[in-house]
């Protein structure tokens, strides 16, 4: 049995704040079902980790060997505070966000909707490169290491919770739709 956070009743829809936030784990697709489903809602996806880059200058991957994590997460908690202010559509936040308590702390009220894998589906996906800085040695048991100890995190930061496995992306995106209308619609 699953435990998901219920959004806020009623969700305050407020015009500046996004109408979902996907979270989860590196392959688990935020950036690829993010950019279907804001198409499909007609919004824009804002995904965090372009953003930081496109402010850098820089790819995360040069931000973790330059300046390391604690520069990286500080940048990531400021961006997301950022999107969460100001961004309308579909907010893709990076996979480790939702482990900076004052991120979890944000994320309370709105739709946030956790995309579910397992090892076996993410390293088919993202075949482990160096874009991936905490995944560039022993890729798959990182990984691994890394969903346990954050999954109870994705899992109470979230309103819903989609298994992504064996599916394509805009299979994944009809079930957000479907469950989102079900309840209300995409922070109605
Ligand atoms: N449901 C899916 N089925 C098959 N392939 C997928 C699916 N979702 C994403 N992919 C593919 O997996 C790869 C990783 O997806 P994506 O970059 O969207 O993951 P992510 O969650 O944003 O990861 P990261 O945390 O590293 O940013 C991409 O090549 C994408 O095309
Ligand atoms: O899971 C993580 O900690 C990360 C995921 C990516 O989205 C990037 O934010 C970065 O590579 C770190
Ligand atoms: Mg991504």
């Amino acid at each position: 049995m699953v435990t998901t956070r219920r959004a806020s009743a009623p969700h305050p829809r407020s015009t500046d704040g996004p109408r979902v936030v996907l979270v989860g784990p590196p392959g688990a697709g935020k950036s690829t079902v993010g950019a279907a489903l804001a198409t499909r809602l007609g919004a824009e996806l804002h995904d965090t980790d372009a953003a930081i880059e496109a402010a850098q200058g820089r790819s995360i991957s040069d931000i973790f060997v330059d300046d390391g994590e604690p520069v990286f997460r500080a940048l990531e908690r400021a961006e997301v505070a950022r999107a969460l202010a100001e961004h309308t559509g579909v907010v893709a936040v990076g996979g480790g966000a939702v482990m900076d308590p004052a991120t979890e702390a944000a994320l309370d009220g709105h739709t946030v909707v956790f995309l579910d894998v397992a090892i076996a589906d993410a390293s088919k996906r993202i075949g482990f490169d160096r874009s991936r800085p905490l995944l560039s040695v022993n890729p798959r048991a990182s990984w691994v290491a890394m969903m346990n100890a954050r999954r109870a995190t994705y899992e109470r930061v979230a309103t819903l919770r989609v298994d992504t496995a064996g599916r394509t992306p805009e299979d994944v995106v009809d079930e957000i739709v479907a469950r989102l209308e079900a309840t209300g619609g995409p922070d109605a």
